[in-house]
C-alpha cells in the first residue's frame, strides 16, 4: 500500500511542478464557483481539466493565466505566485504561455498571417523579416501552410482550431494552453486537432493543459485528468485510473448521466403533501 490520497497519484518529488494551485477557492458576488481546488502539472505533461457545463473549469484557467485573483489559496506558474506579480512581471510570465482560446478568437479584420504574428510585434523586437519567417514556420507545424494571407472567415472549423494553435505558439511558449481545441469539430477533424497538440508537446517539449468537456479527445490526449464537478476536483489521474474511478459523480460524467440535485426524501414528500399527511 502507498501514503497516496484517495483518487491522486502523488507527484515524484524531483519533478518540480510548472503549475501549482493550492487550496484555491473563487467567489463571483457571493456564489462560490471554485472550492478548495488543488493541481499540479509536471513539466511536460498534458493535463486535461474536465468538467460538465459550469463546472468551474474556464474560472480556473483564468486564474491559471493570471486574469483572475484567487479569492483564497495560491496559483503558482513556473515558480511565480500570480498574485504577487506586478503587472510588468505578469506580461512577462505571459508571454511564457500560449493560449489557444475557445473559437479561435482571430481578429476578424486581419489576415491569419497578421493573426500569429500578433504576438511576436507586441512582445519581441524582432525585425518584420525575421517575424514573417516564424509565422511561416508556426503555420506549417499546424499544417497551414500556404494559408497566410487568407481572412478569418475564410477558413473552416479545423483550419481556424489550426490558427489559433500557431498564434499561440508563436512565442515558444513553455504551457500552451487549449480551451475547448476540439469542440463543435466533426470527430475526424477533432482527432486530427487532438493529435497536433501531442505532436506539438513532443516538437517543443511544452507542457499542455487542455479545457474540454469532449470525453474522446480528453481520452485521446491527456496524460492526467483533472475532473471538476461544482467548482470541485473530484479526481487528478491517468485516464485509466479515472475511468475506474469508483466515485459515482465521476462515473455519471463519463456515462454523462444527468446530474439531479441529492434530495431529502422526508423534505421531499413534506413539499409535496404540505400538511396533508
Ligand atoms: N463573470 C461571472 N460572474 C458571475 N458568475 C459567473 C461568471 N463567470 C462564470 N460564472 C458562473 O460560474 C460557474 C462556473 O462557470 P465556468 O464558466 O467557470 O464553468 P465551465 O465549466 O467553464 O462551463 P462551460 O463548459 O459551460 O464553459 C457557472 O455557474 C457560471 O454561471
Amino acid at each position: 500500500m502507498t501514503d497516496r490520497a484517495p483518487h491522486t497519484t502523488p507527484l515524484p518529488v524531483a519533478d518540480a511542478p510548472v503549475i501549482s494551485v493550492e487550496h484555491l477557492t473563487t467567489h463571483y458576488g457571493e456564489m462560490r464557483v471554485l472550492n478548495d481546488v488543488s493541481l499540479s502539472v509536471r513539466p511536460g505533461e498534458v493535463m486535461v481539466i474536465m468538467g460538465a457545463s459550469g463546472s468551474g473549469k474556464s474560472t480556473l484557467l483564468y486564474h491559471l493565466l493570471g486574469l483572475l485573483p484567487p479569492t483564497s489559496g495560491t496559483v503558482r506558474i513556473l515558480d511565480n505566485d500570480i498574485a504577487e506579480l506586478s503587472q510588468p512581471d505578469l506580461t512577462k510570465l505571459r508571454c511564457r504561455m500560449g493560449v489557444a482560446f475557445q473559437g479561435g478568437a482571430l481578429f476578424s479584420s486581419m489576415t491569419v498571417g497578421e493573426n500569429i504574428m500578433l504576438p511576436l510585434q507586441e512582445h519581441t523586437d524582432l525585425d518584420e523579416a525575421t517575424m514573417r519567417i516564424m509565422v511561416r514556420m508556426k503555420m506549417e507545424v499546424v499544417n497551414l501552410a500556404g494559408a497566410e494571407e487568407r481572412m478569418p472567415a475564410q477558413l473552416s472549423g479545423g483550419m481556424t482550431k489550426r490558427a489559433a494553435l500557431a498564434r499561440a505558439i508563436a512565442m515558444d511558449p513553455s504551457i500552451l494552453f487549449c480551451d475547448e481545441p476540439s469542440a463543435g469539430l466533426d470527430p475526424i477533424v477533432a482527432s486530427a486537432i487532438d493529435r497536433l497538440i501531442l505532436d506539438l508537446r513532443a516538437a517543443f517539449g511544452m507542457t499542455v493543459v487542455v479545457v474540454t468537456h469532449e470525453l474522446e479527445s480528453a481520452f485521446a490526449i491527456a496524460d492526467r485528468i483533472c475532473v471538476i464537478d461544482r467548482g470541485e476536483v473530484l479526481i487528478v489521474d491517468t485516464v485509466d485510473n479515472v475511468r475506474a474511478c469508483p466515485d459515482r459523480r465521476v462515473q455519471d460524467l463519463l456515462n454523462r448521466r444527468v446530474q439531479v440535485p441529492e434530495i431529502d426524501p422526508d423534505a421531499y414528500l413534506e413539499r409535496l403533501t404540505g400538511d396533508l399527511l
